[in-house]
């Protein structure tokens, strides 16, 4: 069974952060584990308070798992200020993880800040370049240029994100127009399409699908492939989110198309 690391944040809801990454392995068919770097106090409404670890505490997380089970793939999520994403890219680096796809989660669904301001130069100097794939949202991609939003200049931030190192940029489409995921790789851009649904229960599609990537990395398939299964993977788990928890934008559930087709 492929190895797959998540480097992120505990939500205490669980619809998002570590919690959801570990559901989206599950249903990928790889060996979840984790790195704990912050801790939420959070629901399906709010971000009530963030309590970062020392960068350290990431940094031996990750050794210990290396050294023991092995890595075949990490994700990064949210990550929270430059210490902790330094010494994350430190550890990616020294232990030699080979794929590494990196989710620069900024803003909650529920609106709150998920990353310092000073934190988004470090992201680009010192986590961008060892990254297989970045997966911002049109939000993210746009903030993390520091320019406005304008869904007619997504293969422009595609292109200029693309710059700071990582091999591809996908850019995902849950809050555009089209819904499709736009995906560039230094030489072409393709659009990774798929069902869109009209539903509000969306907390952690954007974790469920970084994870996805990963794992589907992690088992062997190319760059496009991978990123075709892990659109499908978070909107299968958009399909089946759970309007029923929580009186916020519901979780996503990523093993809701699996429990439909054994009869759960
Ligand atoms: N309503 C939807 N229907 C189908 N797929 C969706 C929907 N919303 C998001 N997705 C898919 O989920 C993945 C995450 O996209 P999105 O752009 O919403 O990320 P995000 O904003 O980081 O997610 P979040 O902040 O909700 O965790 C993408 O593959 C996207 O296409
Ligand atoms: C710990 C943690 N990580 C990531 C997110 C982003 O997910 P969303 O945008 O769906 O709230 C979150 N809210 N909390």
């Amino acid at each position: 069974m492929k190895r797959v690391m998540s480097v992120a944040t505990s939500d205490s809801g669980a619809g998002a952060g570590i919690q959801a990454d570990l559901k989206a392995f599950l249903r990928c068919g790889v060996y979840g584990t984790t790195a704990l770097v912050a801790i939420t106090a959070q629901n399906t409404v709010g971000v009530r308070s963030i309590f970062p670890f020392p960068p350290r505490v990431a940094v031996e997380q990750m050794e210990a798992v290396a050294e023991d089970i092995g890595v075949d793939a990490a994700k990064t999520g949210m990550l929270f200020n430059a210490e902790i994403i330094s010494a994350v890219a430190g550890a990616v680096r020294r232990l030699g993880i080979p794929k590494l796809v990196v989710d620069p989660v900024m803003v909650a669904e529920s609106g709150a800040k998920l990353l310092e301001d000073d934190a988004v130069e470090t992201y680009k100097r010192e986590l961008f370049p060892l990254a297989t794939a970045i997966t911002p949202n049109v939000n993210e991609a746009f903030a993390l240029l520091d320019a406005e939003v304008d869904e007619d200049r997504i293969r422009e931030a595609a292109r200029e994100l693309h710059s700071f190192g990582p091999r591809a940029v996908i850019v995902t489409g849950g809050h555009t127009t089209s819904g499709a995921d736009i995906l560039y790789d230094g030489e072409r851009f393709l659009e990774i399409e798929g069902p869109t649904y009209d539903s509000e229960n969306t907390h952690g599609a954007g974790c469920t699908h970084s994870a996805a990537l990963a794992s589907f990395l992690a088992r062997g398939f190319g760059l496009e492939e991978a990123a075709r299964r892990a659109r499908l993977v978070a909107s299968e788990a958009v399909r089946h989110g759970l309007g029923e928890i929580g009186s916020g934008a519901g979780p996503v559930h990523a093993l809701g198309a699996v429990l439909e087709r054994v009869g759960a």
